[in-house]
């Protein structure tokens, strides 16, 4: 498969944003939907070392799991018809970014901080760089994140929707993408 000609319809769709906006979940419903292939990035940087990620973290170190993140992100985004889930901090990686960029369609979820924090006590102890910070620290966070999310092809603003009105409106604009380079 020649990755340099993916058309629009082959490209994968690839979401971003912030850690619990709901990648995982809605990335999910949309390979059902379009009958695709789901790719979790966390999901498969945690069965190769057979451990959740904040063991990972714990034990090998962050390090290795940004390295094993570009190596997963890079290999799936040049493949056709997946539906791929980034992890919340894969997209800081300027590798990472211009490869999906360029081969697949990215999908920006984003949240309000004050929606987002109300969200906060179900994340926590599955998301280890949430783990011994304030609230400010992770107000921080958020916010110096945003502007390197903000480099997209598409983005949705979550707040007021479920995870399955999110997923459908995903897929009327990536259906209204495909009729436009037809
Ligand atoms: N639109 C939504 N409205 C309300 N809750 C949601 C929505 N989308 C996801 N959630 C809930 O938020 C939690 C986090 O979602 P999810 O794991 O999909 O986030 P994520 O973006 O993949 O996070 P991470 O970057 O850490 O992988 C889940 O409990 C999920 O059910
Ligand atoms: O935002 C982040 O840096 C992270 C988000 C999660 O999806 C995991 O990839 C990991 O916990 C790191
Ligand atoms: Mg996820």
């Amino acid at each position: 498969m020649n990755i340099e000609n993916l058309s629009m319809r082959e490209k994968s769709l690839v979401f971003i944003g912030f850690m619990g906006v709901g990648k995982t979940t809605v990335a999910q419903l949309v390979a059902k939907k379009l009958y695709r292939d789901f790719v979790d990035i966390d999901l498969e940087i945690e069965r190769e070392f057979g451990m959740p990620t904040t063991d990972i973290f714990k034990k090998i170190g962050e390090r290795k799991f940004r390295e094993k993140e570009k190596e997963y992100v890079l290999r799936y985004c040049k493949q056709p018809l997946k539906v791929i889930s980034l992890g919340g901090g894969a997209f800081m990686q300027e590798d990472i970014r211009n490869a999906c960029l360029k081969h697949s369609i990215v999908f920006y979820l984003d949240i309000s901080w004050d929606s987002w924090k109300e969200r906060l006590h179900m994340l926590v102890d599955s998301r280890p760089v949430l783990q011994d910070r304030s609230l400010e620290d992770i107000e921080e966070l958020f916010n110096a994140r945003k502007s390197t999310y903000e480099e997209h092809n598409s983005k949705l603003m979550t707040d007021h929707f479920n995870e399955e009105e999110v997923a459908n409106y995903i897929i009327d604009s990536v259906k209204l993408a495909w009729d436009l380079h037809e």
